[in-house]
C-alpha cells in the first residue's frame, strides 16, 4: 500500500477562462472543487492506475467540510485528521488560449502541536502495512522544523522508502533526514540551493542521504540524477494543456513502482514523465490520461550533458 501524507491539504478550485487578462473581469463556467494537496493528487493517480493506497491528511472548518465531502465521493481511501484551523484553498486558472494556467496558493494555516502529533500518531499507526510512504507538497506557516524529519524517521524505521516532494528550506532538510527519494522542479532547487546548475544542485541533495532525485523540468522533461547516472526523459514536443498537479502524477508513478520494488532510475524516470505528461492532458489535478502508455513509448531518453541544464547568468 502507497500512505500518502499531505501536511498542508487544499480545496483545490478549478476555473476555465478564455484569455487571462491582467486587471480584467473574467466570466467562467461553473468551476470545479476538489480536494487536493500534492499528497492527495498523489493518491488519486496511484488510486485510479489500480495501486493500494491510504491518503492521510487533515481537514478542518467550513472549507474543511466540503473537503471531506469532495474526498469521500471519489473513492480515494483516506483518513483525516480533525483539525481547528480552516483548510485551504488553492485556485487554478486555466488560460484556454495561452494553455497555460495560473495558480494561487493560499499558505494554509498549521495544525497546532496537539493536532501534529494527531498526525504524526496516524502516520505510524499505519506504516506497518504500508510499502512506500509519500510526503507531498508545502508546509503550512509555523510548522515544527522538526515534523518532517520526524514523519521521514518513522519511515524509515519502518523500512520502507520515503519519497518527498516539498519546497523551501523543507527540501534540504528532508534530504537530511534520509528521504529515498526526492522530487523538486529545477526552480525548487534553485531556491533551495542558491545554485543555478540543477544537476550539481541535485547532487548535493544525493550527497545528503537520497538516492534518487526526480528533477521536473516542465515542458522539458524530467531528469534522473543518481550518485553515478545521468538520464534526461522527454518528449519530442512539449503538450499544451493543465500543467497543475503534472509533478504529482510523476511521483505516484514512482511510488508505485517503488511499492512494486522496482527501483531501476531509467524505469522509474520512465513512467514518471509519461505520468506527468498524461497529467497535463487532464482539466484538473489528480487525474492522468490513457494515453499515457503511448506517451511513455515516445519518450527519448537520453544521458545528457550535464551543463545544458546550467541556467545561462546572462
Ligand atoms: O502549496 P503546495 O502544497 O506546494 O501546492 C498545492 C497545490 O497547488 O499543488 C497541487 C498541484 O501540484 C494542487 O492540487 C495543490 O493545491
Amino acid at each position: 500500500m502507497i500512505l500518502t501524507v499531505t501536511p498542508n491539504p487544499a480545496l483545490d478550485l478549478t476555473w476555465r477562462i478564455d484569455r487571462l487578462v491582467e486587471g480584467g473581469t473574467h466570466r467562467a463556467d461553473t468551476g470545479s472543487a476538489r480536494a487536493g494537496g500534492k499528497g492527495l493528487n498523489v493518491a488519486r493517480v496511484a488510486h485510479a492506475q489500480g495501486a493500494p493506497v491510504l491518503a492521510l491528511t487533515t481537514a478542518g472548518g467550513r472549507v474543511g467540510a466540503e473537503f471531506a465531502d469532495e474526498l469521500k465521493t471519489s473513492g480515494v481511501p483516506h483518513v483525516l485528521v480533525p483539525v481547528a484551523a480552516d483548510t485551504r484553498r488553492s485556485i487554478a486558472l486555466v488560460d484556454e488560449s495561452a494553455g497555460d494556467t495560473t495558480i494561487v496558493n493560499e499558505r494554509g494555516t498549521g495544525p497546532s502541536d496537539a493536532e501534529w502529533g494527531a498526525l504524526l500518531a496516524e502516520v505510524v499507526e499505519r506504516l506497518p502495512a504500508a510499502d512506500v510512504l509519500v510526503i507531498s507538497g508545502s508546509l503550512p506557516p509555523g510548522t515544527p522544523e522538526a515534523l518532517l524529519p520526524m514523519l521521514i524517521a518513522v519511515g524509515r524505521d519502518a523500512g520502507v522508502p520515503v519519497i518527498v516532494d516539498t519546497s523551501g528550506p523543507g527540501l534540504l532538510r528532508a534530504a537530511d533526514a534520509g528521504a529515498t527519494v526526492l522530487k523538486p522542479n529545477a526552480a525548487e532547487l534553485a531556491e533551495a540551493t542558491g545554485s543555478d546548475d540543477p544537476v550539481a544542485a541535485a547532487r548535493t541533495l544525493l550527497e545528503r542521504g537520497a538516492e534518487l532525485v526526480l528533477l521536473s523540468l516542465g515542458a522539458d522533461g524530467m531528469l534522473a540524477v543518481t550518485h553515478d547516472d545521468l538520464l534526461h526523459a522527454r518528449l519530442e514536443e512539449p503538450l499544451a494543456g493543465n500543467p497543475t498537479g503534472a509533478g504529482d502524477a510523476g511521483v505516484a508513478a514512482c511510488a508505485v513502482l517503488y511499492a512494486e520494488g522496482t527501483r531501476d532510475p531509467e524505469t522509474v524516470l520512465r513512467r514518471a514523465t509519461a505520468w506527468s505528461a498524461a497529467a497535463v492532458l487532464m482539466p484538473l489535478a489528480g487525474d492522468i490520461s490513457p494515453r499515457w502508455t503511448a506517451l511513455e513509448q515516445q519518450l527519448h531518453v537520453t544521458r545528457p550533458d550535464p551543463d545544458q541544464f546550467r541556467k545561462d547568468p546572462s
